[in-house]
Formats: C-alpha cells, structure tokens, sequence
C-alpha cells in the first residue's frame, strides 16, 4: 500500500445497515471517527455515500405494488435528509463541517458541471469541509444512473486526481470464489498483467447493494490504470481506516500504473459521456496512432454528429466506424461544421485532450 494524500472513500449500503435493514449507527458512528482521524492526520478526504434508499425503506412503508420507480424516488428522497443529518450528528459533535453533493451522470458527461464540481468540491477541501456525495436518485432513472455508487466513487477520484480510491462494502475484498465458502481465499493484491480477476466473482450482491462486486472491481481496474491505488475493503470491521493508515489492512489492493496526464484521466472516463461523434479518414487515423505526438485537425475529418459546446468530450471513430478515442472539443459543433475538411485550421482536438483506446 502507498502513502496517499488525497483520498476518496466509498461506504456502501451495507456497511451502514444492520442485516435486519435497520441503519447502523454504531458502525456510522465508528467510521466518521475514523474519517476524522484521517483528516486531521492532514489528508484531503472526499466521501461518497449510499444508505439514502436504505434509510428511507426503513422509515417509510410503502405498498408492495407500488411502480419500483416511484418507490425509489421516494426513499431516495426522504432517506438521503435522514443519511446526512445523521453524518452532520457525527461530524458536528467532532466540529467536522460537512457538505452535501448530489450529483447525476450528466454532471460528469457536461464539461461546464464537471469544472463547477470540481471547483466546488477543490474549494470545500481548501476550507477544511468534508464533501459528502451521492447520487441524486430522483432525477437519475434507468439509463441516466451510475451503475452504483461505486462507478460515481471512482469518477470523483480521477476528477479530484487523487492518490487513493477506498471502496468500503461487507467483505475483506475479492475473494477467488463465494465470500463465504471456506475453501475461498482473499486476493490480497491485484497487479496490471494479472489474468482476469473477475472470473471469480458471481452475480450475488449484499441485500442492499446496487452493482455487486463485479462493478467495483471494474471500477478499482479503471481507477488503477489511471494510476490511482484502490483498496476494497470491509467497512464493517473495526479500525479499518486506522489499519489502512498502519498499512496492516486486510483487503484487496490494486496496484496504481504509472501516472498519466491528468486531463486525460478524465477522459479516460468518458466512453459513455461523449456529446458529440466525429469521423476521421485514414490519414487522420494513422497520425493519430503513429508514435508522434499530433492533434486533431479539421482537415482529416469527415463526419461531425451532436450538438456540442467547446469542452465537451468526442468520441472519435475511423471511416469503418471504429472507435479510436476520445478528445475534448477546443470548439463547438457549429464552427468544427465549418471547418471541416479544410486546411490550415485549429485543432478541434487537441493532444493534451486526447485519449486513445488501447486494443483499436
Ligand atoms: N468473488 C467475490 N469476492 C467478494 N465478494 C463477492 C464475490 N462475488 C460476489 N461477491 C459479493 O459482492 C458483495 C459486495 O457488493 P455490493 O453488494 O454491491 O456491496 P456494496 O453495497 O458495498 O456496494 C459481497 O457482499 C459478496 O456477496
Ligand atoms: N444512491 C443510492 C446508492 C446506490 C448504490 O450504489 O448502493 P451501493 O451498491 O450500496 O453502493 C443510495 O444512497 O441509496
């Protein structure tokens, strides 16, 4: 485990809800001190929490045939007031300010809301204020959610760059097969050109959680390749954080890859927050590809789709409609239509905001 700075945690559902459904506020209680602790050991801590539809469904009946949407959004809504009076309890008797952030993937799509996030959230850490996020589940449905908190966890790590990602849930971490068969061992670390991890994880999740073990080793695989060190460990046992500070944690560790261009992890991220589709011909192609360091020029390209604004990400394809990458526009859709084909004009894309897909 390395040293880290900077450090976004994770605490699952699960982790704040007793097996009965009931919220665990010993365990809150426990890991706020602990967070705490981190801080005031100086490191810069952003949390993102789940428990908002936990804590509603434990406080609010609901009828059984009721539309699973509308019973979403309501404990959504009524759950999430509960969660952050709860940490404003906690952290207030500390004299811990907290804030509250709740965000959709449409935040992280938008070039304006992701710099306004960011901003905001860079901010609250210079003033000393833990930023607490979750999703805003009433106005995120089906395609417009994160996968589960875990996908907007390690979002928020490669757009504060931090050093660490900890993803706290109900288990010491990936196991090599079910969690609670014995003869399953914990993988205690995962480095870059280790075989697939993920054939050893089911389906099965926590009876609260959203996206199971799958997305969060998804997730801690992407977060690593863009050089952050992710931990996925059981934020049900006592003095996690104080064992992951005395580096004697039990957990899954996966090693960070050496460190990219910044701007480009944010891009990294963007497969499915692109605003706008551009096609480029072969030269464009080939220049992009080739070991020198190019832009993207409009000359090369041949195709523009979408309405999109100066900094929103593209998705770059090549005349066969295969995706090479992804760039961030240095001009909006209307201009890059003017220009495109034509000679001695700007970059739409410029190297420094360009991210090329691996296996293309
Ligand atoms: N190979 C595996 N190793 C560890 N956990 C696994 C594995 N396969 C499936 N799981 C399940 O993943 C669950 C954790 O994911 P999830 O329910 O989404 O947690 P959270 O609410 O913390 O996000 C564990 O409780 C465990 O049942
Ligand atoms: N936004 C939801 C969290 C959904 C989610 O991703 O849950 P989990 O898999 O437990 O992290 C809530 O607060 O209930």
């Amino acid at each position: 485990m390395l040293e880290s700075k900077v450090l976004v945690i994770k605490i699952g559902s699960n982790v704040l809800t007793q097996s009965n459904g009931l919220p665990d506020l010993d365990r809150m209680k426990h890991l706020v001190n602990q967070i705490q602790g981190l801080i005031s050991a100086g490191k810069k801590v952003v949390l993102v929490s789940s428990g908002a539809v936990a804590f509603g469904r434990q406080s609010i009946p609901l009828p059984e045939k009721l539309n699973p949407v509308f019973k979403k959004q309501i404990w959504a809504s009524t759950g999430q007031i509960r969660l952050i009076n709860q940490y404003q309890q906690f952290f207030g008797s500390l004299n811990q300010h907290i804030a509250q952030i709740l965000v959709t993937k449409e935040d992280f799509r938008d070039r304006k809301h992701f710099l306004n996030m960011k901003n905001c959230i860079e901010a609250l850490l210079q003033q000393g204020i833990l930023p607490i996020i979750n999703e805003n589940d009433t106005v995120t449905i089906t395609e417009l959610m994160f996968t589960d908190n875990d996908e907007l966890a390690s979002l928020t790590a490669a757009m504060i760059n931090a050093d660490t990602l900890m993803l706290l849930t109900n288990v010491d971490g990936i196991y090599t097969g079910n969690p609670s068969d014995p003869g399953s061992e914990l993988v205690e670390k995962v480095v870059f050109s280790m075989p697939e991890v993920s054939n050893y994880i089911s389906a099965t999740k926590s009876s609260f959680g959203r996206g199971g073990m799958l997305t969060k080793y998804t997730m801690a695989k992407k977060s690593a390749d863009l050089g952050i060190q992710v931990i996925i460990a059981n934020g049900k046992r006592d003095g996690v954080l104080d064992e992951f500070t005395t580096k004697s944690l039990r957990c899954t560790w996966f090693e960070p890859q050496k460190v990219k261009h910044a701007p480009k992890k944010w891009l990294a991220h963007g497969a499915q927050y692109y605003k706008g589709e551009i096609t480029v011909n072969a030269g464009a192609k080939n220049s992009l590809t080739s070991s020198v360091i190019r832009s993207l020029l409009p000359v090369g390209i041949t195709k523009i789709e979408g309405d999109f604004s100066k900094g929103d990400i593209l998705l770059i394809r090549d005349e066969n409609g295969i995706k090479i990458g992804l760039g961030r526009a240095e001009y909006a859709s209307k201009p890059a239509l003017e220009r495109m084909g034509e000679k001695n004009q700007k970059p739409l894309i410029h190297y420094d905001y360009l991210y090329l897909f691996d296996h293309e």
